[in-house]
């Protein structure tokens, strides 16, 4: 994107809480940075077309200086003709006692169709990445149907899970979040996924001198992997605002680069650190020159293994499930 002054971004689910959290973000600069002008496409469903057309008055009302133009459409063609860049929300969220599991069919055949759309018109340096849930695999069916878009340009949302190990860290050793790096979110955006502070630091000492074991495998892998579902018993609706930030962070990053530190990305797995070919699996990532890198040459100990083992399992059991269910 680095000669374009002017972007097509595209959200769907636009009218939903995290697209209205996103959208004013994305219009201020906060996607892709202030010297690239934006065209938003909003793609909703019918029923949530007002929802998306209330939220376009409003960013009108903001006059914003880089939105170029709003569009909102239920046309999936529509939605994604010229697109660079595609944040893909629009699903149905879990509600309190669901497993994102129960969301495999229901949410799984809408990103077939929003896959082939991104195929036929996106831009041919599309990035796209997926939120709604499960996200990793619905980025895959999303994949599977756009066989003309380089498959890394798919990827899926963990950047929350990262964001909130960051937070979570940061609050148990009383120093601000920007000084830890070097954490690593593995596996689902799920409750198997495997939060890792094996290479962290906190202002360059090694974290783990500064935490106890215990603590980090009673409190903290669970409490990060689980947040999800504590979110919502609290409020009763899942995370929105926490989300949209995490998906801006996501993006600005895949676009601008991160200066070399560690953020965790679920993308199309090369093979590395065992993960088989083509799963959607979270690793630790940076980016450079555009594109993401996932870290090499990581010792991962008995524990990581076992661990990263049984989240890549449930990945490999999700394909299987929308295999059978004709969905890729
Ligand atoms: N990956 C992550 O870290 C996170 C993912 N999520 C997921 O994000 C998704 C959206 O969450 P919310 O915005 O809170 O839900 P919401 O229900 O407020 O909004 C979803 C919107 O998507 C729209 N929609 C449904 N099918 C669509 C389709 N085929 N095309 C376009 N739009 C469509 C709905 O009409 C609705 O307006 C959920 O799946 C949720 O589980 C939520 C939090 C974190
Ligand atoms: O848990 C949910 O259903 C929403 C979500 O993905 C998260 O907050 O991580």
């Amino acid at each position: 994107m680095t000669a374009t002054t002017l972007a097509t971004v595209t959200v769907t689910g636009a009218g939903g809480q995290i697209g209205y959290a996103l959208l004013f973000r994305i219009a201020s600069g906060q996607l892709l940075g202030p010297n690239i002008r934006v065209r938003l496409n909003l793609l909703e469903i019918p029923a949530g077309l007002a929802g998306a057309e209330g939220a376009a008055l409003e960013l009108q009302d903001a006059a914003f200086p880089l939105l170029d133009a709003v569009t909102v459409t239920d046309s999936a063609a529509t939605a994604f003709d010229g697109a660079n860049v595609a944040l893909l929300v629009g699903s149905r969220p879990r509600g309190p006692g669901m497993e994102r599991a129960d969301l495999l069919a229901a949410n799984g055949a809408i990103f077939g169709p929003q896959g082939a759309a991104l195929n036929a018109g996106a831009a041919s340096d599309i990035r796209v990445v997926v939120v709604g849930n499960p996200a990793n695999t619905n980025a895959l069916i999303a994949a599977a149907h756009a066989p003309d878009i380089p498959r890394e340009r798919f990827t899926a949302l963990t950047r929350l899970d990262h964001n909130r190990a960051v937070g979570l860290l940061a609050a148990k050793l009383g120093v601000p979040a920007g000084d830890i790096d070097g954490v690593t979110i593995w596996g689902n955006h799920s409750a198997t996924q495997y939060p890792d502070l094996s290479y962290a630091t906190a202002a360059g000492r090694e974290v783990r001198e500064l935490v106890d074991d215990e603590w980090v495998r009673e409190e903290f892998i669970p409490r990060v992997a689980n947040r999800g579902a504590e979110i919502i018993e609290v409020r009763g609706s899942s995370s929105v605002g926490s989300a949209a930030s995490a998906t801006i962070d996501h993006m600005y990053d895949w676009v601008n680069g991160n200066r070399g530190r560690w953020t965790s990305v679920a993308l199309p797995s090369d093979g590395s650190y065992g993960v088989p070919e083509g799963l959607i699996s979270s690793f630790p990532a940076t980016s450079v020159d555009g594109a993401w890198r996932i870290v090499p040459g990581l010792d991962i100990d008995a524990f990581a293994r076992q661990r990263i083992d049984a989240s890549v399992r449930e990945l490999a059991t999700e394909r299987e499930q929308v295999q059978a269910l004709g969905l890729i």
